[in-house]
């Protein structure tokens, strides 16, 4: 289970629904890392960008979509890509829209998260331990790479010429599925201030916190959910007519967005907002934490379990 650290890999890609392989880049190999909460949905592909950065690719369902989104094993996931070296991870969500005004092939980025969940995913990578933490997550996403993106993402929408738009500062609700909402529900969750619906979000974006990576979601519209009064309400079949249009322009904006992301992570200067973020967020050290404990937190926070 030791840490299998991939030489330069600093970016972390999380594939979701239609989005599972970046076939655009170069293949290099796959791993998949044992960690203590087990392996990842898939094997991690390891690939590389023209200029020869590497970057590693996860897709979350696994590659044959087969774990539902409560079913994620998001500890493992989060634990691997950073066992690997990554420091930042830029995930993609395909999910529902809460507003007239973000269609269905339009891309969104996410300021913020309503949590609908319903207690069955583990939520931290201290669950279970006789370590107590609360991380920090009032900002869930993370600020710097969040606004780094945006004009980046924006660029490439652009150019790609499909009509499809950028919406940032959004608020994404994430439910527990796999059913969608009712149509109550949906509209409630417009009331409340959502603008954006998935099921994956969370608890991925609360363990990379907790890991001390950066994460940033870009959320590809598919449908209306189902607020509309007079339109119908969303299916797996509507979600399917978009998926493979917005993984296509996923992989673009991947391909031309990774290199400059990999840098700044080598920089330091975007993607550290986070590190040393659970310092104080971790109960004193006590002798009723038990060192099996203390071990296997140090896979993912190996500063504080030394
Ligand atoms: C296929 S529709 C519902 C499913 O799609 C989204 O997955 P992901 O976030 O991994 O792209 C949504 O969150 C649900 O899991
Ligand atoms: N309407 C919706 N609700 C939840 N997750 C989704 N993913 C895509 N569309 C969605």
């Amino acid at each position: 289970m030791a840490s299998e650290q991939q030489g330069n890999v600093l970016i972390g890609v999380i594939g979701g629904s239609g989005l599972y392989h970046l076939d655009n880049l170069s293949f290099i190999k796959h791993v998949n890392p044992e960690t203590p909460w087990g392996h990842p949905s898939s094997p991690i592909t390891i690939c590389a960008l023209p200029s020869g950065t590497q970057v590693a690719f996860l897709a979350r369902h696994g590659i044959g979509h087969t774990l539902s989104p409560s079913a994620v094993p998001c500890r493992a996931n989060i634990a691997a890509l950073k066992s690997l070296g990554v420091r930042a991870i830029l995930a993609f969500s395909a999910v529902g829209s809460l507003r007239e005004e973000i269609a269905p092939g339009d891309f969104a980025i996410p300021s913020q998260i309503i949590d609908r969940t319903k207690g069955i995913r583990p939520t931290s990578f201290f669950e279970g331990t006789s370590v107590v933490a609360h991380a920090a997550f009032g900002d869930p996403f993370a600020i710097k790479f969040t606004k780094w993106l945006e004009e980046r993402v924006q660029k490439v929408l652009q150019s790609a010429g499909n009509g499809s738009k950028l919406h940032t500062d959004k608020v994404i609700v994430c439910m527990e599925g796999p059913q969608f909402s009712t149509r109550a529900e949906s509209k409630m969750y417009r009331a409340w201030g959502g603008d954006l619906i998935n099921m994956s979000v969370l608890p991925e974006a609360k363990l990379a916190r907790e890991a001390e990576l950066s994460y940033a979601l870009i959320a590809t519209s598919t449908d209306y959910d189902s607020w509309r009064e007079h339109e119908g309400y969303v299916t797996a079949a509507e979600v399917f007519k978009t998926l493979q249009t917005n993984a296509e322009l996923s992989r673009k904006v991947a391909a031309s967005i990774l290199d400059e992301l990999h840098e700044a992570a080598e920089e330091g200067d975007i993607l550290t907002e986070e590190v040393g973020s659970m310092r104080f967020s971790i109960m004193p050290r006590s002798e009723k934490q038990k060192e099996e404990d203390r071990e296997k937190l140090r896979y993912v926070l190996a500063d504080y379990f030394s």
